[in-house]
């Protein structure tokens, strides 16, 4: 049978909690949305396929927990992600300040060369806003990613981010390894060569 889609990528949400992580995936991933908030408890994940340059994408993307609680699980995740999507609540400055915590724990935990995303989320509540987008803007030209406003309630932006996301992993695996293309699926390892760290690359068909 042939298989339903060309490409998995595994995708993490990350950044403090309540920012609407979970909102954000269910919006993606069902359309749906719902204002009672339940805190996520260590990590869980939805699916959903996408079209993206004649491609079909499956992402299945993981929802952490942004209570620091449960830090040692959710780092331990980061490995295996292809994308990260750094999340912060437009209302909430400290949301946005502690981006730069999360940038770290992706340098400590994430393998290299992992694409990042900026979301400013909750953008409906504009009367409430703390965050301007003038600030995020410049946080993300200086570590060179891209950068979102969306609603999870009102959906805006929501495929938009997750879809650019999805693109720029696919242009970046196709220009690295063009002849490799044709494999369904990306895993890296790092291992220890003569003691120094090194990626092994495994293409899976
Ligand atoms: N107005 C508005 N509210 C939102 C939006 N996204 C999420 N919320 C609300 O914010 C609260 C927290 O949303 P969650 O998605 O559970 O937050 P989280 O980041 O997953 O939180 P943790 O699981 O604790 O890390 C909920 O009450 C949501 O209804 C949005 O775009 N706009």
């Amino acid at each position: 049978m042939a298989k339903a889609y060309d490409h998995l990528f595994k995708l993490l949400l990350i950044g403090d909690s309540g920012v609407g992580k979970t909102c954000l995936i269910i919006r993606f991933a069902e359309d749906n949305f719902n204002h009672t908030y339940i805190s996520t408890i260590g990590i869980d994940f939805k699916i959903r396929t996408v079209d993206i340059e004649g491609k079909k994408i499956k992402l299945q993307v993981w929802d952490t927990a942004g209570q620091e609680r449960f830090k040692t699980i959710t780092t331990a995740y980061y490995r295996g992600a292809m994308g990260i999507i750094l999340v912060y609540d437009i209302t909430d400055e400290k949301s946005f300040e502690n981006i730069q915590n999360w940038m770290k724990s992706i340098k400590e935990n994430a393998s290299a060369g992992v694409e990042r995303l900026l979301l400013g989320n909750k953008c409906d509540m504009e009367a409430k806003r703390k965050v301007q987008k003038e600030q995020a803007d410049k946080l993300a030209r200086e570590h060179g990613i891209r950068f979102f406003e969306t609603s999870a309630k009102s959906s805006m932006n929501v495929d938009e981010a997750f879809s650019s996301l999805a693109r720029d992993i696919l242009l970046k695996s196709g220009k690295s390894y063009p002849e490799y293309r044709k494999f369904q699926e990306r895993r890296t390892l790092i291992v220890l060569v003569s003691g120094k760290q090194q990626e092994l690359v495994l293409f899976i068909q």
